[in-house]
Formats: C-alpha cells, structure tokens, sequence
C-alpha cells in the first residue's frame, strides 16, 4: 500500500488513476480523520507495509477456493506467523494496532483469537476482581490461554433471564457445580468455542441454597493446557458452516456436573462468600459489560465492513464501461450513472457516519468504564439504550449498503472474486449477534418511552441531552435547508412517532390491557421510533464531527458528504415528515440530492482510497487498488481447484457413461 497522497502508481488503470487525479483532497489526511488522528493513520499504514515484506502472511490460496477445514487452518497457521513476528509488525501493548493487524492478515472470516481479543479479556478487565485479573489477564495477554465468551444457548439467546445452566454452589467445598441439564441448555454459537479456545467465560444462573440469582460470569477451564484434550465433564464441539464466518469455530458447549472453585465467580462486582452469603452488585445488569463494549465498538466495526464493499464497487465502477451517455465513441463508466451513484453516494456518507458515530460511542463506554469502576453506574441505562438503538440501525443499514453494492457491480459482484457476499454474510451477523436487532430496537424503546412519561409527568427538565427534544415543539421549516434544518426535521419525525407509538401504548394500557400485550400491540410503531431516534443521532454526531475538523480540503469535500446524507435520509423518511415538510419543500430536497450527487463525483474514488484497506485486506478482485480487474479475474478463475485438471473424475465416472449410453 503506498503511502502517496492521491495513490497514483505506474500500471494502474488509467481510467482510475484519471479519479484519482479528480480528487480534490489528500487521502492522508482523510485517513487521519476516519482513523482519528495522523499517528494511527500513519501507523496503519507502516503496519501494512511491514505485513507485504513478510509473504508468509499472505493467504495460501484465495479463501474462497478453501473448504471449511482449509479456512480453520489457514487461520491457525496465519495466527502463528503472527505471533512468531508481533514485535516487528506492532507495538503489542496496542489494541488498535493489533486490531488491524489482525483485519488485515487474518481477514475478516474468523479465527481463534477473535473472541479472545473482542469479549474475553475485555470481560476480565470489567468484572474479574484485582486479584483474579492478577491471577488470569496477563496468561490471556500473552496468550498462554485461549478464551471465548460462552452466553448463548441452543434454547435461548435474547432472553437473558431463562438461560438454563446452572452454576450451583456447594458450601461444604467451596465450589460452583456447572451444569446443563437439558438439550436446549447447551451453550450454542460462542465464537471460537468449538475447537480453539481452552478456556471460557461463561454465563450461567447463579443457585446458592435453592435460590436462584441470575446469569452470572464464570471462569471456566474446558481443555488441557497441554494435551487440549475436552476434560472430564465437559462436552464441546464446532457448530458447523454457518452463512459467513467460516473460518472461525462457532462451538457447543455441555457441563456434566463440573465442578470449578469459588474464587471462579467473576467477582469483582457480585460475590459469593464461604459460607454461600451473595453479595449484590452496584447495578442489576452489570454483568453485561461485555455486551455493552462490543455494541459500542459495532458503529466503527459496521463502518469498516460497509466500507470494504464501497471500496469494491466504487473503484470498480470507475473501470467498468458500459453503455453510452452523450459521446458515442466510448462506452461510458458506470459510475457516472446517477442510478449508480444514487446507490453508491449515500452508503458512501453512511460509512464515514457510522465511523464518526462509533467514536463516540467508544469513548462514552471507555468513561463507563472508568465510571463502574469508582462505584458511579448511573451512566448505564443510557449507554445501553444507545448503543442498543445504535447496533440494530448500523448493521440493518449497513447489510442494505452492501447488497447494494454488490448488485452495483453485475456479474462480477456475484463472484466470490469480488468478495462482497463475503462482507455481506460478515456483517449481517451483527444483525444477530449482540442482540437481536428488533429485541434491542424495544430496549431503546424502552427508554423512549420512560422519556416521553417524564415530559408528561412534568419532568421534561431531568430528560439528559440526547432525548431533550422529545419535549419540544417545531411545526414549521425554513425553506432555505442546511444541515441543521435537517436536524430539525429529523427530529420533528422521531418527536412525533415516538409519542405515537408511546400513546398507542398507554391508550391500550388504560383499556384495561395488561402492559406486556400492549407492548406487544405497539411494538412495531415503537421500533419505528428507535430507528428514527437512532438515526437523529447519527446525523447529528455526522454534522458536529464534520464542523469540528481542520483540514479545509478534507472539510470541504465531508460537507459534501454530509449534504448527500441528510438530503437522503430525509427523502428515505419521507412518510414520517408529511405534516411537516411540502410537496414543494420535498422537491426542492430531492433536487438537493442529485445536485449533492453531481458534487460528490469526482471525489467518489479518492473517498474510498482513504479508508486505505490495502489488496490483502481487501482480498477482492474487483476492487483492486491499480483497476487492473479483467486480467486478474482471469487469473483468479484459472486458479479455481476445479481447473486443475480439464477433465474431472466427475465427468469420467458419470456424465461420459451417461452421454456413451445416451448414444446407442
Ligand atoms: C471491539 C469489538 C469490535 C467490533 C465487533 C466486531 C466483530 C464481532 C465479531 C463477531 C461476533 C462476536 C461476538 C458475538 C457475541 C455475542 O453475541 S454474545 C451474546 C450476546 N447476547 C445478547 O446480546 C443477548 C441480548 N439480550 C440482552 O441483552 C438482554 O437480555 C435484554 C434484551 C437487554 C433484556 O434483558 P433483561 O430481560 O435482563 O432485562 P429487561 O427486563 O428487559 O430489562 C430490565 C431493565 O434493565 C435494563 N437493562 C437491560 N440490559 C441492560 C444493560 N446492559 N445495561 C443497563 N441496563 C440494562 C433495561 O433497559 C430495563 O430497564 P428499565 O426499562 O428501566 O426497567
Ligand atoms: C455470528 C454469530 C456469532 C455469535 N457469537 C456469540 C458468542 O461469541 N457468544 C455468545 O454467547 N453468543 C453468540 N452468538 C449468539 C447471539 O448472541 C444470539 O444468536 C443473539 O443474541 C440472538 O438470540 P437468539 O438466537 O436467541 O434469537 P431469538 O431471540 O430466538 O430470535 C428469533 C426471533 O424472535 C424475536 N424475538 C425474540 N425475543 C423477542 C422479544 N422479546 N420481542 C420481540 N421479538 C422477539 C427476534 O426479534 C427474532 O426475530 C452469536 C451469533 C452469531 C450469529
């Protein structure tokens, strides 16, 4: 990856390097603002660099040519060479640098260290007690031992409260007896569970004297160290191929009576005592510290995969002619379509937004954090109902832009050689994991809803900032639309649905109803208002991050993107801003959008260049840094395991004795 301002290098394409010329700003410094400062930007950069001197990090085979037993090796072998030269690619005390490090080596289709960097240290370091992380966090720094995060069962994902394993305490020894008494208890999907990790944190209904107290967090032993052999008493294995992540070892997890100490609670918040007295934590749902942390991370993470295929598709649609506008002689790029701008610019803005959004949603739960740990959790109903809100809307959209993108690019996005139904089947998860969307969109309604029944109850003054607006009044918009008029709009959509919603809600309720059916009856409207709630939010980090950057050139061309957004998702909520905005006033914004698009243009190449996700990374034929698509996907398929040979045993055995008896 070269570290040249507008990435122009001879044996490029001419026709990208022809966009890279357009771009009127420098990709660097672009990187420093989506990477949040020049010195990571940098750093990434140097990082990638030193990845390309060492081919033994390179993937031994494209991935998707490998079965699933060729990826769970491939990963292990990449994760070795890694380890044997971390000192000359990072400074190992770094998250960030080892984040990318892993993204760009190991790819993005799972490896056994994924939920060991993602959940399971950060578990430790939220809920393992001083002593305990003494005991166990710098054996999981260094990777003596492999963990993963063990929550989910066969049974029961989202409802926290019916998990069915049972860690039941013994006073006479001391001990937690783990156990799963049915089927539907078996720990079902935790990352990395399957055949790598050797130890777990795992969530299991604390039981002293017959009562039980809930999930709780345990360190749990599953493998020898040295022989990795299952112990006795525990029962696990790989889930088998999933939709995406194949490269990683979804696993099942059994306890037959096993037993594990006392001091194997993670207890730096709820502790079982000796003699089995329960000491309650400062807050109800603090064991779900883990879950928070990773919802926090998912904007940035989303933002990343939303970004590989924009990538993709954008470049590739610089190289890709097809029909003909005014010029007749030459076929046109089918990025100067406005269908395919108008399919590509607004993922565009949305991938820097949610990058923007998701830095502070990570310093929000960083303060938490710190926060918890001094005894102050009152920042956590927020944070939740956030990033609950934040998560769902993120990984929805992001899914949309990637399929977007891949059709975008014909034929060719259908190929695995353009990778994007790989990204897609990635970030789709998110939908799943850590919550399912629409169980997580009725948390934050929750939260909408305790706002709005403050505001009635004359409390509108204790709202905190994010839900201040709930309390007033806008029944009118100025013609002349900035992005601050966009706000308003937004907001006037998620004021009015969310009393909607919550109406419908307590008008059920006061029918005699019972709370939770006429929940369920509003659920739908309250879903709708989460969304437009969250995305309020979203333009709103997009606008402030944008207005609080240096770099006029940078600056210039993120209020173009900005513009692109806010035109879009207004037009997208169009139903919901009836009452407030004219038919003139639509118009006159959807015009707004296709001038914004026009603006946009010559910058669309440069926008996707300074995510700066190298070939490695990116492991798309079509998105090539250098445009040099048709040759290499020539290439590509030439390599196919197929093409090994030009007559397959297939053929020999059946197909040709069917044709020969077809014959007579
Ligand atoms: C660094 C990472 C970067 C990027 C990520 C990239 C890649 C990741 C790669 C792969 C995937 C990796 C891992 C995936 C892991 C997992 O999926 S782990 C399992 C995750 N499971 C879930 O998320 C389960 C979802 N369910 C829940 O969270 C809860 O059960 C619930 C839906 C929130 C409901 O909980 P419960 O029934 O206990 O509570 P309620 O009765 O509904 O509510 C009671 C009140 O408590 C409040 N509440 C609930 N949770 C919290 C919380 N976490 N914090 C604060 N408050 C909380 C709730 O709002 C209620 O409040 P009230 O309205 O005031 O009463
Ligand atoms: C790729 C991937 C990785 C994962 N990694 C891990 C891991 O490392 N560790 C781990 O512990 N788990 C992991 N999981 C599991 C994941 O967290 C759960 O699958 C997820 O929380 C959803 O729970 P569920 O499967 O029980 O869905 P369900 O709750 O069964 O969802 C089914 C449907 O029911 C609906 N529904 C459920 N409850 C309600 C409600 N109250 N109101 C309205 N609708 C409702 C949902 O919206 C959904 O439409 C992973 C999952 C995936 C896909």
């Amino acid at each position: 990856m070269t570290a040249l301002n507008k990435s122009i290098e001879p044996g490029d394409s001419p026709d990208l390097t022809e966009e890279r010329a357009s771009g009127t700003f420098d990709t660097n410094a672009m990187a420093a603002v989506i990477y949040g400062s020049d010195k990571f930007a940098q750093r990434r950069r140097e990082i990638s660099e030193a990845i390309s001197k060492i081919p033994e990090l390179a993937d031994s085979a494209p991935l998707p040519f490998l079965d699933r037993f060729g990826k769970v090796t491939e990963g292990s072998r990449k994760l070795s060479v890694i380890l044997e030269n971390i000192d000359k690619l990072i400074d190992p005390s770094s998250y960030e640098e080892g984040l990318h490090l892993y993204t760009e080596v190991m790819g993005m289709e799972g490896h056994p260290l994924a939920l060991h960097e993602v959940m399971f240290i950060p578990a430790l370091i939220a809920q393992a007690s001083d002593e305990q992380q003494v005991k166990w966090l710098g054996r999981a720094r260094r990777r003596e031992i492999i963990g993963c995060y063990a929550q989910t069962e066969m049974g029961h994902g989202s409802n926290l409260r019916a998990l069915e394993t049972t860690a039941t305490y013994s006073p006479e020894t001391q001990e937690f007896i783990l156990h799963s008494p049915t089927i539907t208890s078996l720990k079902w999907w935790p990352g990395a569970l399957g055949k790598s990790a050797n130890w777990a944190v795992v969530v299991a209904n604390l039981i002293i004297r017959d009562k039980n107290y809930g999930p709780h967090p345990f360190m749990v032993q599953l493998r020898d160290e040295d022989s990795h052999e299952p112990l006795p008493g525990i029962t696990v294995g790989d889930i088998g191929p999933k939709m995406a992540f194949n490269g990683g070892d979804n696993g099942f997890l059994g306890f037959r009576n096993y037993r594990i100490p006392r001091e194997y609670l993670l207890n730096r918040h709820a502790k079982v005592e000796a003699d089995g007295r329960y000491v309650k934590p400062p807050h109800a749902k603090i064991n779900h510290s883990a879950m928070i942390r990773v919802r926090s991370h998912m904007a940035t993470g989303q933002g990343a995969l939303l970004a590989h295929a924009l990538v993709i598709a954008v470049r590739y649609s610089a190289v890709r002619r097809q029909g003909y506008l005014e010029d007749k002689s030459r076929e046109v790029k089918v990025l100067d379509y406005q269908t395919q701008q108008h399919r590509l610019f607004p993922s565009i803005a949305r991938a820097y937004a949610f990058i923007f959004c998701g830095f502070e949603t990570i310093r929000l739960y960083d303060q938490l954090l710190i926060d918890v740990q001094n005894g102050n959790t009152s920042g956590m109903a927020d944070l939740h109902a956030l990033t609950s809100g934040l998560k769902s809307v993120v990984t929805y959209q992001t899914g949309e832009g990637i399929e977007q993108a891949r059709m975008a690019c014909g034929g060719h996005g259908y190929s695995m050689a353009s990778y994007i139904s790989e990204i897609y089947g990635v970030a789709i998860g998110g939908c799943t994991y850590e919550g399912e969307n629409m169980v997580m969109l009725l948390q934050l309604g929750r939260y909408l809803v305790k706002s709005i029944e403050m505001i009635q109850n004359g409390k509108s003054r204790e709202l905190g900032p994010m839900v201040a607006y709930l309390a007033e009044n806008e029944s009118e918009i100025d013609l002349n639309l900035g992005p601050n008029e966009y706000l308003k709009v937004f907001e006037y959509a998620a004021r009015n649905q969310t009393w909607r919603a919550t109406e419908k809600f307590q008008k059920l309720r006061n029918s005699g109803m019972s709370n939770e059916k006429a929940w369920n009856q509003a659920s739908v409207e309250l879903t709708r208002a989460s969304r437009l709630h969250t995305r309020l939010y979203i333009m709103s980090t997009f606008i402030n991050h944008v207005g609080s950057i240096v770099d006029q050139k940078v600056k210039g061309v993120l209020i173009d993107l900005l513009n692109v957004h806010v035109t879009y998702e207004v037009m997208d909520i169009g139903i919901y801003v009836q009452g407030l905005l004219s038919s003139n006033q639509m118009d006159l914004i959807r015009n707004q959008l296709y001038v914004s698009l026009e603006t946009i243009r010559p910058n669309a190449v440069s926008l996707v260049d300074s995510f700066q996700i190298s070939d490695m990374q990116l492991r798309s034929v079509l998105g090539r840094r250098d445009g040099n698509v048709y040759e290499n996907l020539f290439k590509w398929a030439k390599s196919s395991p197929l093409n090994k040979t030009d007559v397959l045993p297939s053929v020999t055995q059946y197909l040709k004795p069917m044709m020969e008896k077809s014959k007579l």
